[in-house]
């Protein structure tokens, strides 16, 4: 159902710009497209393979109802609204001359010698009586006036142009095109029109493979603007530096990062395995939850510590670079180092207040720290794993976490203490061709057996919660799945 859902979205996303007026009811979908198109449309080359913005030109001829004297023209525009042109980025009052204003009549209102016919009576009683004349009017549209998908598909051969790769993910000042191959060879031509038409996007990449690597990241092309991926991206109130195309970032993430970070509260300790720049982490240590964040990406290590100092989190979040399992092996032990050479932690915040001073009656303003001191707990009472493609095959390192003697009768002493919850973010992919389409509730199962066969203990289903993160593609679901790891499975012996 959700399959078919998306295969027919494409079929309906076409001339977007021609969708929005008001005048549908008057002909058939299809024939007003056309219609459309055909008088607002840009002009077409489609062996255009360098942009050249001046091609696009169009004069658009209209009728325009001239008003002697303005103070009818919002009467006018209120009364007889069915027979006035609104399309978006058009504004319907124009200028006529120096001295009068006009309002433009609705598109297919064509014929100076014969308006009237298709007019409503109720305008044509208001044209008599405000004493409008009406005018041939010449809109002239150029390259500024059509959207991205508009341009493109202008310009791309007509057989690709049912489904138009405008959508981009942005870091930064840079959008990322994922582009499919019938496209490659219109790459610079389409990352062109993309930074035009998006103030904020100063380069335009496309991934050069599908080639996933080791660490996700992947090679750039640049498409236009300029060669460079050194970007600056806020999230979750944090700021992040870091090179685009050496570490991992997907912006798409972003409702993920906050979802998680919003269950941690402060004085949680979490562990986040494969941590990347720090979007779990960083925001997590702004609002005094201990984090020790990990990545074995010397590059992502290298990017995750300046973002931590970048946003004052260096006493609550501390960097690793660590294989995902030795991490995990060593966390609890990590921890204790940290509980035993710091005791606490302390969080510094600037206060800043205002007061009036009673001898010259100006107010004045101070600088106050207000400090907030955290005790370190001794365990964990989060773990975070977004490493989709392979996270729960690192799951069999959580048996026997706590099985480490001096580990656990330091833990096993604290009277309040809680397993750690386990966050894990997985696909599970299924065939296109899989009849029936599996239901999330299968794919919950499926997950869920593969859990209980890495950690080899029993733990009921409904002890999991399954949240859907996206669709990576349309049979390529991307969960996380959170359970509380049981007592048998941490302190199992090795
Ligand atoms: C999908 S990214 C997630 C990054 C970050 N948590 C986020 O949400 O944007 C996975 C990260 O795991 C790191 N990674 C890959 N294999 C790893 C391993 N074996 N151990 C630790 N980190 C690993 C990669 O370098 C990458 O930064």
């Amino acid at each position: 159902m959700i399959r078919n859902l998306i295969g027919k979205f494409h079929l309906f996303v076409a001339p977007k710009l021609f969708l929005h007026t008001r005048n549908f009811h008057r002909i058939n979908k299809t024939d007003r497209r056309e219609f459309m198109m055909s008088k607002f449309g840009p002009p077409i080359d489609r062996s255009m393979k360098i942009l050249d913005r001046s091609f696009f030109q169009k004069d658009v001829n209209l009728l325009v109802a001239s008003f002697p004297d303005p103070k009818f023209l919002g009467q006018f525009v209120k009364t007889c609204k069915p027979d006035i042109l609104y399309l978006p980025s058009i504004k319907h009052i124009v200028p006529v001359n120096e001295n009068s204003k006009g309002v433009l009549l609705r598109e297919d209102i064509e014929d100076i010698n014969d308006y009237k016919s298709k007019l409503s009576p109720i305008t044509v009683e208001k044209i008599k009586e405000y004493n409008i004349s009406i005018q041939p009017y010449v809109l002239h549209l150029d390259y500024k006036f059509w959207k991205t998908d508009d341009i493109l598909r202008a310009v791309l051969p007509e057989d690709l142009i049912s489904e138009i790769p405008t959508g981009f993910a942005q870091a930064g000042h840079v959008a990322h095109l994922n582009l499919r191959d019938e496209f490659k060879p219109y790459g610079s031509l389409i990352g062109q029109v993309i930074l035009d038409k998006n103030s904020k996007v100063e380069t335009v990449v496309d991934k050069v493979d599908t080639i996933d690597t080791k660490f996700r990241t992947f090679k750039m092309n640049v498409l236009a603007g300029k060669d460079d991926l050194q970007v600056e991206q806020s999230e979750s109130g944090c700021r992040f530096k870091f090179d685009f195309s050496k570490v991992y970032w997907n912006s798409r993430l972003n409702t993920e990062h906050e979802r998680l970070i919003n269950q941690f509260k402060p004085r949680d300790v979490v562990g986040d395995v494969f941590a990347g720049v720090g979007p779990f982490a960083v925001p997590a240590g702004k609002k005094d939850v201990l984090v020790l964040a990990n990545d074995l990406n010397p590059e992502s290590f290298k990017y995750l510590k300046e973002n931590i100092i970048l946003n004052h989190t260096d006493s609550f979040v501390k960097a690793f670079n660590l294989d995902g399992r030795e991490f995990i092996r060593n966390s609890p032990r990590l921890l204790l180092e940290w509980s035993t050479e710091s005791k606490t932690v302390e969080r510094k915040k600037l206060i800043k207040r205002r007061k009036m001073n009673s001898d010259s009656n100006e107010k004045s303003s101070t600088k106050d720290y207000e400090v907030t001191t955290v005790n370190i707990p001794k365990y964990f009472s989060n773990y975070v794993m977004n490493l989709p493609d392979s996270a729960l095959t690192f799951l069999d390192e959580f048996v026997g976490l706590y099985s480490d003697p001096k580990v656990e009768s330091v833990i096993r002493e604290i009277p309040d203490f809680k397993l750690p919850i386990i966050n894990v973010h997985c696909f599970e992919k299924y065939s296109p061709h899989e009849e029936p389409e599996p239901s999330l509730e299968e794919l919950y199962k499926r997950i869920h057996k593969k859990i209980v066969g890495l950690i080899d203990h029993e733990i009921p289903l409904e002890k999991c919660s399954f949240h859907l993160v996206r669709r990576v593609a349309p049979t390529k679901p991307m969960f996380c799945v959170s359970f509380e790891l049981p007592e048998e499975v941490a302190f199992r012996k090795k």
